[in-house]
C-alpha cells in the first residue's frame, strides 16, 4: 500500500477545551512525523476550536445527520462540519449502532450527505463477540459494508473504512493479529468488488479497538491494515503520539 498510515484518534464523548492543549500537542509533534497521516474527531463542540489550534492534523466529526438541515433538533448536517472546519465524519460506529438504532441504510445516507457536503467518510463495520464465536464475523461485516458503504463514480476516493469488532472495543481485547489481517483481507475483497478492482484498492482500511502503544506495531503490521481508529488512547498526546510513532516505524504493508 503506497499511502501513508492513518491514525485517527476518536474522543468520543470526552472532552472540554482542556483537551486543546492534548490536541495541540499532537498537532505540533505530527509536523516531525510526517510519515503517518494523523488526525482527530472530537466531539461537536470542539471541532472548530480543534481545527484552529492544530493546523496540521485532520480534523473531523462522529457523526452527522442525512438531511442538508431543517427541523431536526440537537442533529448537525454535513454542511455545518464542513463549515467547522470538519475535513471528515466517521459514520455508524458501533456505539452509534448500539446507542441510536443506526442501520447500514442510514449510514449510507448519512455518507452520501457527508460526500455530497465535501466530507471525507470513515465508515464503520464489526461484528459482535456472538457473531465471531457463530463463525459469522467475515459475512456480517460483509453484509455491513455492502448496506452502509456510499455508492457512485468517484466516492472510493472519498472512503475509508474502520474494521471495529464490537467486543474488543474499550476492553482491552483484541482479534490475533492473524484474525485481524484475515479480516481485513475479506473487507478488501468486498472493496474491491464493490467499487472495482482499481478504486477498490485505494481504500484504507483501519483497525480499531484497544489500539494502545504498545500493541499498536503488532497490530498495524497485519495484512492490508493501513491504520488505526482509536478511542481511550487518544485523549492523551502521550499515549496517541505512542501508537502514531510506531505506525512511522511499521514497514508498508
Ligand atoms: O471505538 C473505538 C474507536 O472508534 C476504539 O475504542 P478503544 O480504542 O477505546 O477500544
Amino acid at each position: 500500500m503506497a499511502e501513508r498510515p492513518y491514525i485517527v484518534g476518536n474522543w468520543k464523548m470526552h472532552g472540554t477545551r482542556a483537551m486543546l492543549a492534548e490536541a495541540r500537542a499532537i498537532d505540533r509533534a505530527a509536523e516531525r512525523l510526517i510519515k503517518v497521516e494523523v488526525a482527530l474527531a472530537p466531539p461537536f463542540t470542539l471541532i472548530h476550536a480543534t481545527r484552529k489550534e492544530a493546523t496540521l492534523i485532520g480534523v473531523g466529526a462522529q457523526d452527522c445527520h442525512p438531511a442538508d438541515g431543517g427541523a431536526h433538533t440537537g442533529d448537525v448536517s454535513a454542511a455545518m462540519l464542513k463549515d467547522a472546519g470538519a475535513g471528515f465524519v466517521i459514520l455508524g460506529h458501533s456505539e452509534r449502532r448500539a446507542d441510536h438504532g443506526e442501520k447500514d441504510a442510514d449510514v449510507r445516507a448519512k455518507a452520501d450527505s457527508a460526500i455530497a457536503a465535501g466530507l471525507n467518510v470513515i465508515a464503520c463495520v464489526g461484528e459482535t463477540e456472538e457473531q465471531r464465536d457463530a463463525g459469522k464475523a467475515e459475512s456480517v461485516v460483509a453484509k455491513q459494508l455492502k448496506g452502509s458503504l456510499p455508492e457512485g463514480e468517484g466516492v472510493a476516493a472519498k472512503v475509508t473504512v474502520a474494521y471495529e469488532p464490537v467486543w474488543a472495543i474499550g476492553t482491552g481485547r483484541t482479534p490475533t493479529v492473524e484474525d485481524v489481517g484475515a479480516m481485513h483481507c475479506s473487507i478488501r475483497k468486498v472493496l474491491n468488488e464493490f467499487y472495482g478492482e482499481e478504486a477498490g484498492a485505494t481504500i484504507r482500511i483501519l483497525y480499531g479497538g484497544s489500539v494502545k502503544p504498545d500493541n499498536a506495531a503488532e497490530l498495524l503490521a497485519a495484512d492490508e491494515v493501513g491504520g488505526a481508529l482509536v478511542g481511550g488512547a487518544s485523549l492523551t498526546a502521550d499515549s496517541f503520539l505512542g501508537i502514531v510513532v510506531a505506525a512511522a516505524e511499521t514497514p508498508e504493508n
